[in-house]
């Protein structure tokens, strides 16, 4: 299913010398984020630094957000992923999409103006109200968790 999103082009080049966001394949779950820059970005081995896309998106939804992630790409084989780990789009964002890119590997890492850095997906949200009470209805679980259940 097609969602409209509102978009508004922040930088001129975006839909000229940059690509609009789009979706690679009728498959894809992401579309890719350029890095809206004028100059090559070299980033160092242990850096962080915050990439403009030169794009905003207004949601407009409180059950819909986006994510940010990383490229499977950059992260496994240049160490380059999120400085947040994971970006979170608030549906009333109406702010430019930036991009905390981490070079977590050994090696600088150049980024060059209108590479794919990034990735966003679009995910359903639910609010929660919250229902106060003493006792919880009894689970199967409890309050079992962090590895209870053994490695096997
Ligand atoms: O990778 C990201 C993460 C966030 N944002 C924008 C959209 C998001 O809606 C807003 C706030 O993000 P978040 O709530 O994660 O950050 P915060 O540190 O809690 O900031 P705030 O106090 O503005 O909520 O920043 C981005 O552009 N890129
Ligand atoms: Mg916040």
């Amino acid at each position: 299913m097609m969602k409209k999103i509102d978009i508004k082009i922040l930088d001129p080049r975006i839909g000229s010398t940059f690509p609009l966001p789009a979706y690679a394949t009728p498959g894809s779950a992401g579309l890719d984020l350029r890095a809206c820059l004028d100059a090559s970005v070299e980033l160092e081995a242990g850096e962080t630094t915050l990439l403009p896309t030169g794009l905003a998106i207004h949601i407009g939804d409180a059950n819909l957000a986006a994510v940010i992630l990383p490229r499977s790409g950059l992260g496994h084989k240049h160490g380059v992923v999120l400085g947040n780990l994971v970006g979170l789009i608030d549906s009333d964002y109406q702010g430019q999409l930036m991009v905390s890119v981490w070079n977590r590997g050994q090696t600088t890492f150049i980024i060059e103006p209108g590479e794919r850095i990034a990735q966003m997906v679009f995910v359903p949200v639910i609010q929660a109200e919250f229902n106060l009470v003493e006792d919880f209805d009894a689970s199967e679980r409890g309050e079992g968790g962090f590895g209870h259940s053994g490695r096997q």
